[in-house]
């Protein structure tokens, strides 16, 4: 920075960065019968946040990381990323915003993010390499990477059929971070991995805060993503119905959703609820949505 430009606004000084995420009203139908899945869903990501994103299934919580991502449209609302507004957005313009590498994904099923045909350093070596990077650099970053994910660099030649499911998601979650992206959407990312895995993967995430990535964790798991996210806002039915610091969501649920997800995690102590406990909040829940 030249000693002319004005200095970048900081929390420290009062002045809130600006999100790398901003979602406003968002809307999502689906079909014939364009049946609302999301309505009026609004957060922020700011740069380095971790946000949890909790629902049941059928909640919305795919379809709010595929129209964040552009590949489904939204019906009514607003999708800032990284101050670009794709309100109005062609195909084309999302796809250059995707290759763009300010935004990546990643999948609960590693599979889907890694082509079985490439090797460990094909994939994360090629989002480097379109986008000029040369051969050795992005051999090194790919090395690099593999490293933050606490992987040997002796998987570099392997195909990602021959790793565990839980090497491969940490393939998958290195190959989303190589273009040191702004904002990265984890889908589920731990849920189809075993508690030694998960935790592992959690942790990494907890890292990337250093680096100022922003990240969305989206999972049905409370117990799993509260943890690691700064907030959590969860979604029921299609609608944001609690978000704050993670703490306050856990401690002081306000929705009868969210005190079901808190006396239901085993893994929240202290909070978990006795059968009669969860039975009554369950009852609120069906009062709430009639
Ligand atoms: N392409 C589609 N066409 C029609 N309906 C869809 C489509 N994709 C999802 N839905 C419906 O939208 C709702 C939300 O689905 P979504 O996959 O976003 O939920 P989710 O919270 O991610 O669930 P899960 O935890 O099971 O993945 C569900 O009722 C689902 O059946």
């Amino acid at each position: 920075m030249s000693a002319e430009q004005p200095p970048a606004p900081s929390a420290e000084a009062g002045t809130a960065p600006r999100p790398v995420l901003e979602v406003t009203g968002l809307e999502v139908r689906y079909g014939r019968r364009r049946l609302p899945v999301l309505r009026g869903v609004s957060l922020d990501v700011g740069p380095g946040e971790t946000l949890g994103l909790i629902g049941e299934t059928g909640s919305g919580k795919s379809t709010f990381a595929r129209a964040v991502l552009g590949l489904v449209p939204a019906a009514a609302g607003s999708v800032v990323i990284d101050g670009e507004e794709t309100r109005g957005h062609s195909r084309r313009q999302w796809r250059r915003l995707r290759r763009s590498g300010v935004v990546q994904y990643v999948f609960q099923d590693p599979l889907r993010s890694l082509d079985p045909d490439r090797t460990v350093a094909e994939s994360l070596t090629e989002p480097l390499l379109v986008r000029g990077v040369t051969a050795a650099e992005a051999a090194e970053r790919a090395r690099a990477f593999l490293d933050q994910v606490r992987l040997s660099a002796e998987l570099l030649d392997r195909l990602p059929g021959e790793l565990s499911g839980g090497q491969r998601q940490r393939v998958a979650v290195a190959r989303a971070l190589v273009t040191e992206p702004r904002l990265v959407i984890l889908d589920e990312p731990v849920s189809a991995l075993d508690s030694a895995n998960r935790v592992q993967i959690l942790e990494i995430l907890k890292d990337l805060r250093a680096r100022g990535t922003a990240l969305v964790l989206i999972s049905h798991d409370l117990g799993s993503v509260v943890g690691v996210a700064d907030r959590t806002a969860v979604l029921y039915q299609g609608e944001l119905v609690e978000s704050g610091p993670s703490a306050d969501v856990v401690n002081r649920p306000r929705h009868a959703y969210t005190r079901l997800l808190v006396s239901s995690a085993p893994t929240l102590h202290g909070a978990r609820a006795d059968r009669a406990g969860r039975e009554a909040l369950r009852a609120q829940l069906t009062d709430l949505s009639h």
